[in-house]
C-alpha cells in the first residue's frame, strides 16, 4: 500500500492517516492513535482590538494543543487572513511529530488570528498581539506552553507577547514565547535557525545523490524569514539561487540571482518579482523549473497533483510546513525525487527554540558558534536517523519521519502509562 502525504481530504484529515498507518505498522497500541487525532485542547477566543480609527473591531484567535506526552506544548502562531481551525490543528500535530524527529522534549502545539497584519498599522499589530496573550494566560507558560514565530508574526511581536505575559506575572517570564530579540532574552541563531536547518538538509541530501553545492540550482518559494535566510545561506555556500517569489510573484535567472540585493529589494519594494535583473516568473512557474533542488518556504498545499507530474527538480527540502499534497507526494516519490519532508527539513526553528528556552530558563546565553554547531549535531543526527530507516525499509522519506516520530511519541505513552499493550 502506498503511504499518503497530505491532500486531497485536506491536510488535518491526510495527517490523521499518516499517523494512523504508522501506528498500525509500528504495531503500536490503536490507543495511541486516540491521543494523537485530536489536539488535547483547543482553545478558540475572541480578541477585540481598539483600531487606530477609535472603532474596536474584533478578532479571532486559536491554540491547539495537541499533544504533551513529550514535554510542554511547543510551536509558532500564524496571523494570517486564511487562518482555520483544521489548518491550526494540522499544524500543532505536525509540531509534535517535528520535536518527536528531532528529539527535542516538547510537545506540539500552534496558534493563529484570522487577521490581515498587511493592513493594519504598527500599533494595531501591538494591541492585537496583547490581546491574544492576554486571552491565553490561563494555558500557557514557559513549562505549559511556549509560542514562537510563523508566518507573518517576527520577533517584535514575540517581544510584546513576552513583556504582555511578564506584566500579566509581575515578573519577568522570557521562557514564556522564543524568537524574541536577543535584548529580551532572545538567543543568537534564532532568526536564521529554520533556514540553517534546510540547510544543513540540503547538504546532507545532496551529498547522498552525489550533488555538490557549488553551482547548486537552487528555486525557493517564499521569500521571509524561512525561505530569504535560506536563499542566503545556499547562495554564501556557492549554490546558484536561480529563482525566489513572494505573495507578489517570482523572479528567475539562469546564472543565479544576487540574495544580498534581492533581500534589499524585498525591504524597500515589499516584493521581489519587481527585481530589474532578471525574468519575472509567477509561484506556478518557479515550482517547475529545472533545478537541483526545489525550496517551498511559503504556505500549504503549492505541490498539487496539477503541477507534480511537470516538477524537475532532483530534491525538494519541505520548509514550509505541508507545502505537498498528497497526491503529490505519490507522483513525485514515483518520479524518484528525493523528499525531505517538513517534519524533518523545517525543524532547525524549534531546535534553536528550544535552545533559546534552555538559555531563558538558566539566564545564561551561548555564542553564535555554539547554537549553530549545536543545531547542525541535531540536523544531522535526525536526518541520518531518517535517511537510515528509509534505505533499511525502503519507504520514503516522509514515512520514514512519520514513522520514527510515531514511534517515540507511542513509547512516550507506554512508559507513562497512558497507553497499555
Ligand atoms: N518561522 C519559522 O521559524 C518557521 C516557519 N516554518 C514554516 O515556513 C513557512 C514560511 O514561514 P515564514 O518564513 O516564517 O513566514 P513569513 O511570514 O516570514 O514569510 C512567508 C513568505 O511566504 C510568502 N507567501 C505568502 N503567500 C504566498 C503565496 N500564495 N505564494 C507564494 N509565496 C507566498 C510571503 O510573501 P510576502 O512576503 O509577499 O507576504 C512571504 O515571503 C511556513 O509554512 C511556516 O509555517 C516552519 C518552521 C519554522
Ligand atoms: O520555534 C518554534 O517553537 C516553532 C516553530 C514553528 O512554528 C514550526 O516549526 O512550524
Amino acid at each position: 500500500m502506498k503511504f499518503k502525504g497530505v491532500g486531497k481530504m485536506g491536510i488535518l484529515e491526510e495527517t490523521k492517516g499518516l499517523v494512523e498507518n504508522s501506528i498500525q505498522e509500528l504495531g503500536l497500541p490503536k490507543a495511541v492513535f486516540e491521543h494523537l487525532k485530536e489536539p488535547q485542547r483547543l482553545m478558540i477566543v475572541n480578541i477585540p482590538v481598539r483600531l487606530d480609527s477609535g472603532e474596536v473591531k474584533s478578532f479571532i484567535g486559536y491554540r491547539a494543543q495537541h499533544c504533551n506526552v513529550l514535554g510542554p506544548f511547543k510551536g509558532g502562531i500564524r496571523f494570517h487572513p486564511q487562518v482555520t481551525i483544521d489548518e491550526v490543528k494540522a499544524l500543532s500535530m505536525w509540531m509534535s511529530l517535528k520535536c518527536a524527529v528531532v528529539e527535542v522534549p516538547y510537545g506540539g502545539g500552534k496558534g493563529g488570528v484570522v487577521c490581515n497584519p498587511k493592513e493594519m498599522s504598527e500599533d494595531e499589530i501591538e494591541r492585537l498581539s496583547r490581546g491574544y496573550i492576554r486571552s491565553m494566560l490561563k494555558i500557557i507558560g514557559p513549562e505549559q506552553d511556549i509560542p514562537a514565530p510563523d508566518v507573518y508574526t517576527n520577533p517584535q511581536i514575540m517581544a510584546w507577547m513576552a513583556d504582555e505575559y511578564s506584566s500579566a506575572k509581575g515578573h519577568n517570564e522570557w521562557g514564556i514565547v522564543t524568537g524574541k530579540p536577543l535584548i529580551v532574552g532572545g538567543s543568537l541563531g534564532r532568526l536564521e535557525a529554520t533556514s540553517r536547518g534546510c540547510y544543513f538538509v540540503v547538504e546532507d541530501a545532496i551529498e547522498k545523490l552525489g550533488l555538490s553545492m557549488q553551482g547548486l540550482k537552487v528555486a525557493i518559494q517564499g521569500f521571509g524569514n524561512v525561505g530569504s535566510y535560506a536563499a542566503k545561506l545556499l547562495a554564501d555556500a556557492g549554490a546558484k539561487v536561480i529563482a525566489v517569489s513572494d505573495s507578489g510573484g517570482g523572479i528567475y535567472h539562469e546564472d543565479g540571482l544576487p540574495v544580498d540585493k534581492l533581500m534589499e529589494h524585498k525591504v524597500k519594494e515589499g516584493t521581489v518579482s519587481s527585481y530589474p535583473q532578471g525574468k519575472r516568473i509567477s509561484n506556478e512557474e518557479l515550482l517547475i523549473l529545472e533545478c537541483d533542488v526545489l525550496v517551498p518556504a511559503a504556505l500549504e498545499n503549492q505541490l498539487t497533483s496539477n503541477n507534480a507530474p511537470n516538477v524537475k527538480a532532483k530534491i525538494i527540502v519541505e520548509a514550509a510546513n505541508g507545502p505537498t499534497t498528497a497526491e503529490a507526494d505519490s507522483i513525485l516519490t514515483d518520479k524518484g525525487i528525493l523528499i525531505c519532508p517538513d517534519i524533518l527539513a523545517n525543524a532547525g526553528g524549534v531546535v534553536v527554540s528550544y535552545f533559546e528556552w534552555v538559555q531563558d530558563l538558566e539566564s545564561f546565553y551561548w555564542s553564535e558558534e555554539q547554537v549553530n554547531s549545536r543545531l547542525q549535531l541535531k540536523m544531522a543526527d535526525a536526518f541520518r536517523r531518517v535517511y537510515d530507516f528509509c534505505q533499511r525499509q525502503e519507504v520514503p522519506m516522509r514515512k520514514a519521519a512519520y514513522m520514527l516520530a510515531v514511534k517515540r511519541l507511542g513509547e512516550g505513552m507506554l512508559t507513562r502509562g497512558w497507553v497499555k499493550k
